[in-house]
């Protein structure tokens, strides 16, 4: 990834779905990454890559350890944590949507909603209760755990297979490059040049030798 500034920059990127998008998108100028590596740590020049966990990206970031992050929108809001935001990133999209069987059930009474983001599940849906899980949300409202599911829905598959219906869309999901405020303060320019660069993509990856 070359800029005419050097200073040497931390990036924690979401490992997983997000990372997988992220190095199939830049393959052109991507190389040296092995993506079933269980490696966590890539050179890319100056900046120094760190394969993280979605929900821990956040923590990283906030922490000034990770002067970058790149993460989904839905787990920087869930974290309550704050960033500057620097960049949408165009990869990876979807969007967090209230599903169940009953279309016409009032949203703004008390019902129960099962999901894996209470914190943004309680801004939007301040009257509801919410019941957190960790996955396999669509079971809640089969197994009469909740009334519906706040959860996030890409292609619809999840939900038409589990015989559940969008209610209502929320809110839409990118990934997005994230910067703590005191290393943007300080290295302002590299960190410019950086995001500049994830739109017309100039990115060559190597292995961290350290
Ligand atoms: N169909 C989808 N399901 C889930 N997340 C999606 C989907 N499409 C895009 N995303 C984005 O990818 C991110 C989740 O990636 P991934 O599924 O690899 O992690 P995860 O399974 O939530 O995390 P972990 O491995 O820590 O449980 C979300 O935060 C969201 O921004
Ligand atoms: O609209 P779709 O394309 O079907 O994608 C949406 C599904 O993908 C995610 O689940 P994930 O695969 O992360 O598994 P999880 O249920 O264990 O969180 C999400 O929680 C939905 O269940």
């Amino acid at each position: 990834m070359n800029t005419a500034n050097t200073n040497p920059v931390t990036l924690a990127l979401a490992k997983g779905r997000i990372s997988e998008e992220f190095f199939a998108k830049y393959s052109s100028k991507v190389k040296a990454v092995n993506i079933e590596s269980r490696k966590l740590i890539y050179q890319i020049d100056h900046i120094k890559v760190i394969l993280v966990k979605p929900v821990d990206v956040p923590t990283y970031v906030a922490a000034g350890v990770a002067d970058l992050g790149i993460v989904g929108r839905d787990v920087i809001l869930e974290s309550g944590k704050s960033f500057y935001e620097l960049n949408e990133l165009d990869f990876s999209k979807c969007r967090m949507s209230i599903a169940g069987f009953d279309e016409n059930i009032n949203l703004k009474g008390s019902i129960t909603i099962a999901t894996k983001y209470p914190n943004i599940c309680h801004m939007f849906f301040p009257n509801a209760r919410t019941i957190y899980l960790n996955g396999s949300v669509e079971l809640a409202p089969i197994m009469e755990l909740s009334d519906v599911i706040f959860d996030i829905v890409e292609t619809g598959a999840t939900l038409k297979e589990n015989g559940l219906v969008v209610i209502k869309d929320v809110i839409d999901i990118n990934p997005v490059l994230i910067a703590n405020k005191a290393s943007y303060k300080f290295n302002r320019v590299t960190i410019n040049e950086i995001s500049a660069l994830f739109n017309p993509e100039e990115i060559e990856v190597l292995p961290c030798t350290k």
